[in-house]
């Protein structure tokens, strides 16, 4: 049997009264592109710090690849790549600098055609040579994924990769991580832009509060919670609301249903009621509507 690329079983971790992690188990099999959503607060970056071996747990265990964190410590960190949140760098050093620097940590040298060809694929190659500090934010943070790559770790874990970063870039990053994880590699990624976790993530887990509130395939997560939406902009809005609608902005009503037969009907009773029918707009199922679901029924 193999070992599962993370395994994270009952941790906890306390600031003061602050629960950040409050009992957290998740399995992530090798070779998956996995989600972890969550609203800012939930835990996510204190749980990628603990299986970067940054922030020690209360309780609770954490593997990489089968390494123990904690008492196998260079093992699981030989495994994992991380890309964190903050932009940190030594400003001094150019780019090939900071990837050989990083490459010694993990005690590798004579990295350069592995470099090479990390910067040719995140198209940093002409920046090779370049200071840190002349970079801008958004090729610092392609720096970041790099140096994430330098010891061809299994498993990547992409805490918020995209904050900030324009539109050409994310999706040259999204295509890059893609062809990662077709290579075989195993990709955690946290974000806020749930339409991005949608397409990318075969299997999510939703944290609220230091706690995993959902954990699912896409898929099921999509077709268990979200509902259908039909958006009517109407005449007399109480009429229409009164036939299960809830008034949104502007003389538009919104109505949740659970597949697209039942729309006929609904129109049927709207048009009956008097309600004054001008327009309508549906809406399928989308991971933010899940996302608001779970959060409020959590
Ligand atoms: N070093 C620390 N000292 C005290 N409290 C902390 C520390 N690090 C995190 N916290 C708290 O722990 C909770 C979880 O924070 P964390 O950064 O893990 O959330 P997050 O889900 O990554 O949020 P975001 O989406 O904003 O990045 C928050 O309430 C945060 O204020």
């Amino acid at each position: 049997m193999t070992v599962p690329a993370i395994r994270v079983r009952a941790v906890t971790k306390q600031y003061g009264t602050l629960n950040a992690l409050g009992g957290v188990d998740l399995e992530v099999g090798q070779g998956e592109f996995f989600g972890l959503l969550g609203p800012n607060g939930a835990g996510k970056t204190t749980l990628i710090s603990a299986l970067a071996g940054l922030v020690r747990p209360d309780g609770g265990s954490l593997e990489i690849m089968g390494h123990d964190v904690v008492g196998d410590y260079r093992n699981a960190r030989r495994n994992l790549g991380v890309v964190p949140q903050e932009l940190v760098f030594d400003p001094f050093f150019s780019v090939r600098e900071l990837l050989r620097i990083q490459s010694g940590y993990f005690g590798i040298r004579g990295n350069d055609d592995w470099i090479d060809e990390i910067l040719a694929s995140l198209d940093l190659t002409h920046k090779a040579g370049a200071n840190m500090r002349s970079l801008s934010g958004g090729m610092k943070r392609r720096v970041l994924v790099a140096q994430a790559l330098v010891h061809r770790p299994p498993v990547i874990v992409l805490d918020e990769p995209t904050a900030g970063v324009d539109v050409e870039l994310r999706q040259g990053l999204w295509q890059f991580v893609r062809k990662l994880n077709q290579a075989g590699h195993t990709i955690v990624l946290t974000t806020h832009y749930l339409e991005e976790a949608e397409s990318l993530c075969g299997r999510i887990a939703m944290l609220k509060a230091g706690r995993v509130v959902a954990l699912d395939t896409t898929d099921n997560l999509l077709r268990r919670f979200a509902t259908h939406s039909l958006r009517v902009s109407v005449d007399r809005v109480d009429t229409a609301a009164a036939l299960g609608g809830r008034a949104a902005e502007d003389g538009w009503v919104e109505f949740a249903f659970d597949g697209y037969a039942d729309v006929e009907g609904l129109l049927a009773r709207l048009r009956e009621s008097g309600a004054g029918l001008r327009e309508i707009q549906l809406g399928a199922p989308d991971l933010e509507r899940v996302f608001v679901e779970v959060m409020h029924r959590a």
